[in-house]
């Protein structure tokens, strides 16, 4: 049974709640994702958790809860998110290669508890990236439509050196604490955890 309604269009996302026994209906949403000025990037991806999940919620027929999430790599507080070409991945990279720096995740979902959300930042070590790997990299497609120009699920694991944190975080969704949101929403998820927690 469709308990969830999913306000993204990320496949990794859907996966990722399919992994823990939710499957959703999807409702991609398009808000406006301009920083304000001066935005700290924690209230960024927290703000904008909220608006797709809103946006979502807005969009749908039903009553069905709404999630909503947003991912950023931020590094010296600047915010990075998808690249717009090839020139800004590599920049990107080059800025992240052989430094740490934080992957912020929120979460919003909305429903019979109200607005719900949370922010997980995890930190990812990556080593020193070469110039020709940058290169090589923009050609296996998978930077494009990724927060910092990686996927650490994909090819780019082999510049990952540690994270601390949540992995899940890092590939689009906290399992964790989303599932700690949706059981307090009502959500069941995999069967053995239908009212896990929060009854
Ligand atoms: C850092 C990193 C990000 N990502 C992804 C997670 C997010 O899907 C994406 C960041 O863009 P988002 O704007 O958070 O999400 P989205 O555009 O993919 O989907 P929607 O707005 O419709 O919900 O980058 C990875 O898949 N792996 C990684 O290692």
């Amino acid at each position: 049974m469709i308990e969830l309604c999913l306000a993204s269009a990320s496949p990794r996302r859907r996966e990722l709640l399919a992994s823990i026994g939710v499957d959703v209906d999807v409702q991609p949403v398009d808000i406006d994702e301009t920083p304000l000025r001066g935005e700290a990037p924690r209230d960024y991806v927290c703000r904008l958790a909220r608006e797709k999940a809103q946006a979502g919620a807005d969009l749908i027929a039903s009553r069905l809860p709404v999630l909503g999430s947003d991912t950023v790599v931020v590094r010296d507080d600047e915010i990075l998110g998808k690249p717009r070409d090839q020139r800004h991945a590599a920049a990107m990279l080059r800025n992240l290669s052989g430094r740490a720096h934080e992957v912020l995740t929120a979460v919003a979902v909305t429903g019979l508890a109200g607005l719900l959300e949370t922010c997980v930042t995890t930190r990812v070590s990556m080593r020193e990236i070469t110039e020709q790997e940058i290169q090589a990299y923009w050609m296996t497609g998978e930077p494009a439509d990724k927060a910092g120009g990686y996927a650490i699920q994909g090819f780019a694991a082999i510049f990952i050196e540690r994270i601390e944190g949540s992995y899940s975080a890092v590939v689009g969704l906290p399992l964790f604490d989303t599932a700690q949101l949706l059981q307090r929403q009502g959500v069941a998820l995999w069967s053995g955890a239908l009212n896990g927690g929060f009854a």
